[in-house]
């Protein structure tokens, strides 16, 4: 599936935001080893902090179907901004946890704007697992 189609896939991802407080809806698009997508869209709260990012809900969704840690082909993410969306902090430290550094990332918006990047550059000097394994 090219990075067009996958941004066409988080735009339909975003058709099922909860966002009564925001207002502002992510959809985002995660391409599996499979070629399957698993899609997520931001969910937010009364209380605001329990609320969750549109990238995280298609990532943890397709880790509690079964799918592998690192094993990701690329996510897309979009929302209607004047810029492509950028992942908040959480998000990214997220995404180097479960689809590791070198996956790309395709940020849009509803324009039909485009950027294609990586986890690493999104999250440069990365907190991650292998520092906890020095501990050991
Ligand atoms: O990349 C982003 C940025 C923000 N949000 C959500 C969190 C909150 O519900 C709303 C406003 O921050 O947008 C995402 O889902 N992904
Ligand atoms: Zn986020």
């Amino acid at each position: 599936m090219d990075y067009g189609q996958l941004m066409k896939e988080a735009i339909e991802a975003r058709k099922a935001a909860y966002i009564p407080y925001s207002g502002f809806g992510v959809g985002a698009a995660l391409l599996d080893s499979k070629g399957q997508v698993h899609h997520g869209c931001n969910i937010e709260n009364a209380a605001y902090s329990p609320g969750n990012c549109a990238e995280r809900t298609a990532m943890f969704r397709a880790i509690a179907d079964g799918h592998q840690p690192g094993t990701f082909q690329a996510i897309a993410v979009v929302a209607d901004t004047e810029e492509p969306v950028a992942p908040c902090g959480v998000c990214r430290q997220v995404l180097f946890e479960l689809c590791g550094p070198d996956m790309p990332v395709i940020l849009g918006n509803l324009k039909g704007d485009i950027r294609q990047t990586t986890v690493r550059e999104l999250l440069p000097y990365a907190f991650g697992p292998s520092h906890l394994e020095e501990q050991k």
